[in-house]
């Protein structure tokens, strides 16, 4: 079995810091993480791609094509595609069927690829088929998540994408670092799901949606809360026992590790004095 981790979110929310961090992780307690670069834009990540689809498709490539000459987002559609249509290239670059290989695929910031259109899903399906289990992490900027409304509709994203995916499925709230005493006590409130307190917090807002739609916003804060639909794990990637928790959430869906020879490397332990006390 191959494990990997299919990190997705909006635009800046972090996926790639996300992979580099979890790199930088694995490698402290010996195992081998690795990153594919699947944003044909992406134009800065610090981490040393396994493959990269930049090398078969850039997305300057389809927007400088004379013929099609696309926008940036359907140069991006047309990019996803070009990698289904060539999955050799894809297949080869990930190399050899080796068990317990851990890939973690860093995936554009437009959420429409996962909310709605299937260029993801299929290459999920080709995952399968290369014997990987998969999870679907889905980045949200804890930013986003600090008043009822956005709360709600951060929500309703993520559940977009996991009725489309259908794959086992994480939710994480990203740069936790950057949130203010009162802004994380808000949060922790909503995390621990209360319809009720989100819709006071929604009516608080005085929008005009929390005044005409009152009963609509408590009937989906009260689904959301009985199926136990979509849950958020804030994460501070300063704080590393924050980040090992994460990973064992995801590796415990992944079954990753059960019965397996952890793949290790050599590796000497910095020393914890050298360690640096920020997220990157
Ligand atoms: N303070 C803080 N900043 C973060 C954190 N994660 C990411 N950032 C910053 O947020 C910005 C976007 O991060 P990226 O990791 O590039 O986000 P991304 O989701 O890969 O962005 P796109 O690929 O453009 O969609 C960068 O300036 C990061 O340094 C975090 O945990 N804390
Ligand atoms: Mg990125």
């Amino acid at each position: 079995m191959r494990y990997a981790q299919l990190v997705m979110g909006p635009a800046g929310s972090g996926k790639s810091t996300y992979c580099s961090n979890l790199v930088k992780h694995a490698e402290d307690s010996r195992k081998v993480i690795n990153v594919v670069n699947i944003d044909p834009a992406a134009e800065y990540f610090d981490y040393e791609p396994l493959a990269d689809i930049r090398e078969l498709i850039h997305v300057d490539d389809a927007m400088e094509d004379e013929d099609m000459k696309f926008g940036p987002n359907g140069g991006l559609v047309f990019c996803m595609e070009y990698l289904l249509e060539n999955s050799d290239w894809l297949k080869e670059q990930l190399g050899e069927d080796v068990d317990d290989d851990y890939i973690l695929f860093d995936c554009p910031g437009q959420i429409e690829l996962y909310t709605h259109m299937q260029t993801i899903r299929q290459l999920t399906d080709l995952l399968k088929n290369w014997n990987f289990n998969i999870c679907a992490v889905f980045l949200v900027d804890a930013q986003f998540m600090v008043d009822g409304p956005k709360f709600l509709s951060g929500t309703m994203a993520a559940l977009s994408v996991m009725v489309n995916l259908e794959l086992p499925h994480v939710n994480i709230l990203t740069k936790m670092d950057l949130l203010s005493k009162s802004a994380r006590s808000k949060l922790d409130n909503y995390l621990d799901p209360d319809p009720q307190y989100l819709l006071t917090d929604i009516e608080a807002c005085h929008s005009k949606w929390g005044r005409n739609h009152h009963r609509l916003s408590e009937a989906i804060g009260r689904i959301i809360e009985d199926f136990s639909l979509v849950r958020f794990i804030p994460l501070d990637l300063r704080d590393d026992e924050n980040v090992a928790d994460v990973l064992m959430t995801i590796d415990n869906i992944l079954q990753y590790g059960e019965d397996a020879d952890v793949k290790t490397k050599d590796f000497e332990y910095p020393d914890e004095n050298d360690r640096e006390d920020s997220f990157s």
